[in-house]
């Protein structure tokens, strides 16, 4: 699904990712933790192919990256972030901008086709919000924004789903409620990639999780093997201890 082979990512003088690499196979969910400025959504919009690493090779679902149109390949590729929030029309009903999904697009073109009309509002339904589909989108809260978001994503059947934060501003119901969402989601066969600051949100259905500190991996593997307090502690400069509860691990400071 996703090859990251010896990729460093550098700005200004400064090394952002240290080579670097990873593999994320057909199957797997994986999460990424690590402190603010570690590199997280650096490494996503390598993976989308926003950024073009300094050095190193990019190969996203089949295609290396410099020897493939980038266009096409998002187009099978969902993307969920604050920042993409703050590109779309306030305006806009919630249902045109599900529809946006469909191409990727920030805005529609063709308002006329009642065929994606519907299926904006199906894709509404499957996240409980279809009453909200003639309302604008800037008045729906923070929490049925990321709802909307998830729907959007899902108008284009994505075959690989990245989330910065996606979960950011909910509240613990909602948040609970997003994720249960995205479960109900996988039935589409969509692989994750989802960065967080929160390792309660790693719910059962992730697989792996990668840590990253400064720019360079600390850990990358199957949660149960990476979700360690020695690696957490490294990761996030604290004495980590770790509880696993139904299948969820949830942090805590040692004292
Ligand atoms: N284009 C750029 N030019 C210079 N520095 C950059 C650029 N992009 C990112 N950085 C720097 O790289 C570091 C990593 O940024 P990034 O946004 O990837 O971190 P992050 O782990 O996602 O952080 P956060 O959890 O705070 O969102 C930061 O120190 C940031 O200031």
């Amino acid at each position: 699904m996703i090859h990251l082979d010896d990729v460093t990512f550098e700005r200004q003088d400064r090394t952002i990712i240290y080579p670097l690499q990873w593999q994320m196979k057909a199957g797997e969910h994986w999460t990424i933790l690590g402190r603010n400025g570690s590199g997280k959504s650096t490494l996503l919009e390598m993976i989308l192919g926003y950024h073009f690493p300094t050095s190193g090779k990019v190969r996203v679902l089949g295609h290396t990256y410099g020897r493939c149109d980038v266009r096409e390949i998002r187009k099978q590729i969902g993307y969920i972030s604050q920042s993409l929030v703050e590109k779309l029309t306030m305006r806009d009903p919630v249902w045109e901008i599900v529809a946006t999904g469909m191409q990727a697009h920030l805005r529609l073109f063709d308002k006329e086709t009642d065929i994606l009309k519907e299926r904006a509002v199906e894709q509404l339904r499957m996240v409980r919000l279809a009453h909200l589909a003639e309302q604008s989108f800037g008045l729906c809260s923070q929490g049925e924004r990321k709802k909307i978001l998830l729907a959007r994503v899902m108008m284009n059947n994505p075959k690989l789903l990245v989330m910065d934060e996606a979960c950011a501003g909910l509240d613990l119901y909602e948040r609970e409620m997003w994720l249960t969402d995205l479960s109900n989601l996988l039935a589409n066969d969509v692989h994750l990639v989802h960065v967080t600051h929160h390792l309660e949100e790693i719910v059962p259905l992730f697989t792996h999780v990668a840590l990253l500190h400064k720019g360079k991996l600390v850990a990358a593997g199957p949660k149960e093997e990476v979700l360690s307090p020695e690696k957490l502690s490294k990761t996030f400069d604290l004495p980590i201890a770790v509880n696993w509860m139904d299948g969820r691990p949830w942090a805590r400071i040692k004292s």
